[in-house]
């Protein structure tokens, strides 16, 4: 397992220094992904520096396996940094080197005998699917294979985090899939704490079992994927939505956004909301996926009733309901009791 407590890091001094990491807390379970996501420069790459301890942190704990590495001295730290294996975005190979010479580099570094380093770089090939592979030069290796030599060069030193800094960023979808498999598929094997650490909201899904967004050097929101997905408030639920655009309401009907709102939401949720309403539920746009067996998603859809009906409705179900902004040019403005009800709604 990995914690990070209070992490801070400031660049440069006085007047010029720069707090590019605010005091984050962090804490990774070996068996769990973490995605870190967040926009450009709010700090993604320092932190994996500051993780993986190329860069000290000016303050604050990285603690992996109960020591606090950030406070080691220097020839301490060569040894415990072999605690974390780290996949780059490039897999950074030498090119004069096979893909078995470059995953047996840090086992050289290390003085593991050729005999024992052969035995490890045969088992790394073949968990990462690479046997065939093992006398191929990189520039005979496809991308998605760069980063299967790449993930195996990490884990040579059996390490008990990994680290992956935008590992599959720049891969095609269908290879980011396949990379993806094999990280979960360490994760369980090994039963890693990995830290991934990108920049593309859609790998997250399927990669992570949680997520933390990182905002200007904080960390705005974190929890478990479904927790992030079934909470109608988290804007970082809703960016790990998949972008819909909704269709058209009928004339007269209003359009609302409908989040799961809990872990036990009946499949046929649409047939009963539209039995207890007593009209038709129009699905304009629906995305429904099942994380860890539980099922989470957002639909909008078309409704007349008035708005109270329709959000008692929804709850019951264990979904959450509000009417879309934009729903609102070109249909018939709400009067009496529904306008009063609706000055209390929360727009989505
Ligand atoms: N060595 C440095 N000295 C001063 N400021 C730095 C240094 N390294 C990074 N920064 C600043 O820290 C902030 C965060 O940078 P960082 O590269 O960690 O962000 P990021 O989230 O990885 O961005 P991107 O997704 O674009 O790579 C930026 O404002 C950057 O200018």
């Amino acid at each position: 397992m990995i914690s990070l407590k209070n992490l801070t890091k400031v660049y440069g001094h006085g007047a010029n220094a720069v707090t590019v990491l605010d005091g984050l807390d962090v804490e990774v379970a070996s068996g769990e992904i973490l995605a870190v996501v967040g926009p450009s420069g709010a700090g993604k790459s320092t932190l994996a520096q500051c993780i993986n301890l190329l860069e000290r942190p000016t303050s604050g704990q990285v603690i992996v396996n109960g020591e606090d590495l950030a406070g080691l001295p220097e020839h301490k730290l060569r040894v415990a940094r072999r605690r974390i294996g780290t996949v780059f975005q490039s897999a950074s190979l030498l090119s004069r080197r096979t893909a078995a010479q470059n995953i047996a580099l840090p086992l050289e570094y290390l003085g593991v005998t050729p005999a024992e380093a052969k035995s490890r770089v045969a088992e790394l090939l073949d968990r990462v699917g690479l046997s065939h592979r093992a006398d191929h030069y990189p520039f005979e290796l496809s991308g998605g294979q760069l980063q299967r030599v790449g993930i195996a060069r990490a884990l040579a030193l059996r390490p008990s985090v990994l680290l992956s800094d935008e590992a599959t960023s720049g891969l095609d979808p269908e290879t980011t899939r396949s990379v993806v498999a094999l990280l979960r598929q360490l994760r369980d094997d090994l039963d890693l704490a990995v830290v991934f650490i990108t920049h593309e909201m859609d790998t997250v899904l399927h990669v992570a079992d949680s997520a933390a967004r990182l905002d200007h050097g904080r960390i705005a929101e974190q929890g478990s994927l479904v927790d992030l997905l079934t909470d109608h408030d988290s804007a970082l639920g809703r960016a790990l939505q998949p972008h819909l655009s909704p269709a058209e309401p009928g004339a007269g009907s209003r359009a609302w956004y409908v989040t799961y709102d809990s872990r036990t939401v009946p499949a046929d949720w649409l047939q009963l909301v539209s039995a207890e309403i007593g009209e038709p539920v129009a699905l304009l746009a629906a995305t429904i996926q099942s994380i860890d067996g539980t099922s989470t998603g957002n639909a909008t859809v078309g409704l007349r009733a008035e708005a109270r009906r329709v959000q008692r409705a929804f709850a019951r179900h264990g979904l959450r309901a509000t009417l879309r902004p934009e729903s609102g040019p070109g249909i018939p403005a709400p009067s009496g009791a529904d306008a009063k009800e609706e000055g209390q709604l929360q727009w989505a």
